[in-house]
């Protein structure tokens, strides 16, 4: 493994059974208390956005919002909030879907993504993919390209990359670590 990359795994403390009994937990606050950890995280997802051409950074509330928002402005790119519904005022795309522990609806500002957006959704863990999933048919639904996704972690024996394959269409799914 890469330095940068044990630096992260290092920063990421494991909490059996949250937020119910089964699930093991993937807590990123230490990592975000470590001011070089998390500049070496949004410069590594930052240079995705790059590579992958991102015109717009989308962060997954809430934990996505905390690493896309200083993706996009170190990539130079506008940030776009996913949020949880009945949080958004203006006209909205919704999406549900399940994730590991339990079920959800997601929203966008339809003003928000137009054609010429090529997007790059950003959030700390892929689990069963159902979050993400979820927001590339959101994305796709506002006539936006999706550029790809990138995750800090993924937890590869959920099979969310499986599940993803179809969503994504040939673009790619980054995960900086997965276990
Ligand atoms: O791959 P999945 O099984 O869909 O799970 C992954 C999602 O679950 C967590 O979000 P959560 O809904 O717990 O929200 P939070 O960021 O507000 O804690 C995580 O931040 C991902 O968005
Ligand atoms: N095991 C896990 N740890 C942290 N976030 C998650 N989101 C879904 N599953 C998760």
């Amino acid at each position: 493994m890469t330095d940068i990359g044990e630096l992260l795994l290092s920063r990421i403390r494991d909490v059996t059974d949250y937020p119910e009994p089964g699930v093991m937990f993937k807590d990123i606050t230490p990592l975000l208390a470590d001011p070089a950890a998390f500049t070496a995280l949004t410069d590594a997802l930052a240079e995705i956005a790059g590579r992958t051409g991102a015109t717009k950074v989308v962060g997954l509330e809430a934990r996505g919002f905390i690493l896309g928002a200083p993706v996009a402005v170190r990539a130079g790119l506008g940030f776009i909030p996913v949020r949880k519904a009945g949080k958004l005022p203006g006209a909205t795309l919704a999406q549900a879907y399940d994730l590991e522990y339990g079920s959800a609806e997601i929203e966008v500002h339809a003003e928000d993504l137009s054609a010429e957006d090529r997007v790059l959704v950003v959030d700390d863990v892929l689990a069963t993919g159902g979050t993400a999933e979820a927001s590339v048919q959101l994305i796709r639904r506002a006539g936006a390209e999706v550029a790809g996704l990138a995750v800090l972690m993924e937890l590869g024996f959920l099979g969310g990359r499986a599940r993803l394959e179809p969503a994504l269409a040939g673009a790619p799914l980054e995960a900086l670590l997965t276990v």
